[in-house]
């Protein structure tokens, strides 16, 4: 996989007067977006607020973007989803291998399999893995890609809370090692907190708020528990206000 090392020279993502309409309802409405190499993103918003949208914008998926907005993007770009999309009559090494090539691409899906905690269940069917496997599995098909942009929907939102946990760490770590540019659409102000170093709301067709959560990691916190706001203000490491700043750009009142 790319090392870490080539970062420096990969392309951003360069966003201009991005509009995407349905029938007649404007879902996205000029919106203008960076996104430095490198950088990991989070993007809120509420259901229907356009973060799919925005996300398949971005990995050129979208034809029915209106004329005039234009994309930069990197050429490499991987794509989670919610659910694995593994193909069930493949074999999980097949399915991260489906459409590599070169001599060394067994070695390196075996290796990106060992490296998302799969070693040993290269052989396996889909339907044998649990929904956080196949979520591993699907994030090693991305990553032995070696993406400059991973683009990321929901992808943990399946999952049990003790899992998405686990998840978010592999992820942080997979990003650590390998530094793509990471957008991650989430509906979970704490995902988000705790995941990126930058979290946008997407708010009636524009980034109503674009923050920059500047707190070390790992970042972690708790479901419940403690004083009202305060244990989850702690555990956050001291991201209380940024989670206070995301929720009121959600228009959410918290029911502590
Ligand atoms: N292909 C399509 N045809 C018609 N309308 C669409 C299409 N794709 C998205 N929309 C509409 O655009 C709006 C935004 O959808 P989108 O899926 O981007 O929202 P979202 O923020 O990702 O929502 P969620 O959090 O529920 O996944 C919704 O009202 C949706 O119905």
């Amino acid at each position: 996989m790319a090392p870490h090392t080539e970062q420096l020279t990969r392309p951003p993502v360069r966003l201009r007067g991005l509009t995407r309409s349905f029938e007649s309802r404007t879902v996205l409405d000029g919106i203008d977006l960076d996104l430095p190499a490198g950088q990991f993103t989070a993007l809120l918003g509420h259901s229907g607020s356009g973060k799919s949208t925005l996300l398949r914008a971005v990995a050129g998926l979208d034809h029915g973007v209106a004329g005039g907005g234009q994309l930069t993007a990197p050429e490499r770009v991987s794509v989670v989803f919610q659910d694995s999309r593994l193909l069930p009559w493949r074999r999980v090494l097949d399915n991260v291998l489906l459409g590599l090539t070169g001599k060394d691409a067994e070695e390196r899906g075996r290796a990106a399999l060992a490296e998302v905690g799969l070693k040993g269940r290269e052989r396996a069917w889909p339907g044998q893995l649990s929904g956080g496997e196949a979520q591993r599995a699907a994030l090693a098909r991305s990553l032995v890609r070696e993406p400059e942009l991973l683009l990321a929907d929901e992808p943990f939102g399946a999952l049990d809370a003790l899992t998405r946990i686990r998840m978010h760490s592999l992820l942080r770590e997979l990003w650590e090692r390998h530094r793509p540019s990471v957008l991650l659409v989430t509906h979970d102000v704490d995902e988000a907190i705790v995941l990126a170093d930058r979290v946008l709301v997407l708010d009636r067709g524009r980034i109503g708020l674009d923050l920059t959560v500047d707190r070390p990691h790992p970042r972690s916190y708790r479901e419940r528990g403690g004083p009202p706001g305060f244990e989850r203000s702690r555990e956050l490491g001291g991201a209380g206000r940024d989670r206070e700043r995301l929720l009121a750009a959600l228009g959410v009142t918290e029911d502590l």
